[in-house]
């Protein structure tokens, strides 16, 4: 057990969060140097650990800048997203999402309904999972569990595939050097997701967002780019284009630009984290309405747990206080669960 169960008062909240501020009505999303998350300087990691504590705690949202990610990896991977979404639909339609294992592929505008309350999203997507370029699949897609299989590419566009690819590599160097600092802002040993993550097929999302009508803007709030949500995996690293529409809620419940920052990514905190961290880190709603008038592209990857992981409350999170919340589940068929609902809309 933690040091929580030692002390002579229980304390109210995990001890390492004492002086740690909790409430979350920010009014911005705070700017992180990503740097030192390549530094062999143990120091430097830990002071980039204690800033990405305070937003995940405090947030549940944050740019990076210094992510590593090349911006040629940027540009080609939005250029072979454009070429992609500009194929006539019935092209596009022959790699439907719904005849894919897990919804690898594409998916029509108004296919998804992120928000379940709402009347279906304003943005197509390709979706991809963990795939070595060049190489046949060896990961956990291959195994059979809730959320195997593999990805489906257009043969109709030279490029596509390794451009896709190569983005998705690059930001997965991201999201592997990301755990180890939320596990020092968690108190816990920077290795302690590794053998929890070693086979995680994150998940990247080409997106389009055609601009919204903005006379629908006024008659139909159930119709937007992306109902309001929060993210199924343990984060999600978004590249987003200059058009805007990203917001972000607050516990006020006030919706708060995440205005595009050019050289940035950012990072949100999923449902799998707050699960496995008894909600001490905040998978904080957000949505996208596109009021720009002109097309926006963005690229989300989800990083979540191998399959096999049981999201079980980490043990600094919880406290004779702090009870754990949630039912522990498997992050595999958790996961399928989100996915199924999300898509039910266009089964
Ligand atoms: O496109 C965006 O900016 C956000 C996308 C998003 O929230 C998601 O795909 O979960
Ligand atoms: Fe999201």
């Amino acid at each position: 057990m933690s040091a929580a169960s030692d002390s002579l008062s229980p304390p109210s909240r995990p001890y390492w969060l004492a002086d740690a501020r909790t409430e979350s009505t920010f009014e911005d999303i705070p700017v992180i140097d990503a740097a030192p998350a390549f530094s062999t300087n143990e120091a430097e990691r830990r002071k980039l650990a204690d800033k990405i504590r305070d937003a995940s705690i405090n947030v549940g949202f944050f740019y990076l800048k210094n992510h590593g990610i090349p911006d040629n990896a940027v540009t080609d991977a939005l250029a072979a997203g454009k070429q992609f979404f500009s194929l006539p639909d019935r092209v596009k339609m022959e790699l439907d999402a719904h005849k894919s294992e897990n919804y690898k592929g594409y998916t029509a505008l108004l296919a998804e309904n992120t928000d379940v309350t709402g009347n279906g999203d304003l943005h197509e997507g390709f979706d991809i999972g963990w795939e070595q370029p060049g190489a046949e699949l060896t990961s956990c897609l291959t195994r059979k569990g809730p959320m195997s299989g593999g990805n489906v590419w257009p043969s109709a566009l030279p490029g596509f595939k390794e451009a896709v690819l190569s983005y998705y590599h690059s930001c997965l160097a991201l999201g592997q050097a990301l755990y180890p600092l939320f596990a020092m802002a968690l108190d816990l040993p920077e290795g302690w997701f590794d053998d929890k993550t070693n086979e995680s097929a994150a998940i990247m999302r080409l997106l389009h967002y055609p601009p919204q009508d903005p006379t629908n803007l006024a008659n139909d709030k159930r119709q937007i780019g992306i109902g309001a949500h929060t993210d199924y995996e343990c984060f999600t690293v978004l590249w987003q284009d200059p058009a805007g529409g990203l917001q972000v809620q607050n516990t006020s419940g006030e919706w708060v630009d995440a205005v595009p920052i050019p050289g940035t990514v950012v990072v949100n905190l999923g449902d799998q984290f707050a699960r496995w961290t008894n909600d001490v880190f905040k998978s904080t709603p957000h949505r996208v309405i596109n009021r720009s008038g002109l097309e926006r592209y963005s690229i989300p990857v989800f990083f979540g747990t191998n399959y096999d992981t049981l999201l079980e409350p980490i043990e600094t999170c919880i406290s004779p206080d702090d009870p754990p919340k949630y039912e522990v589940t498997k992050a595999g068929d958790y996961v399928k669960s989100r996915l199924d609902a999300t898509y039910a809309q266009s089964a």
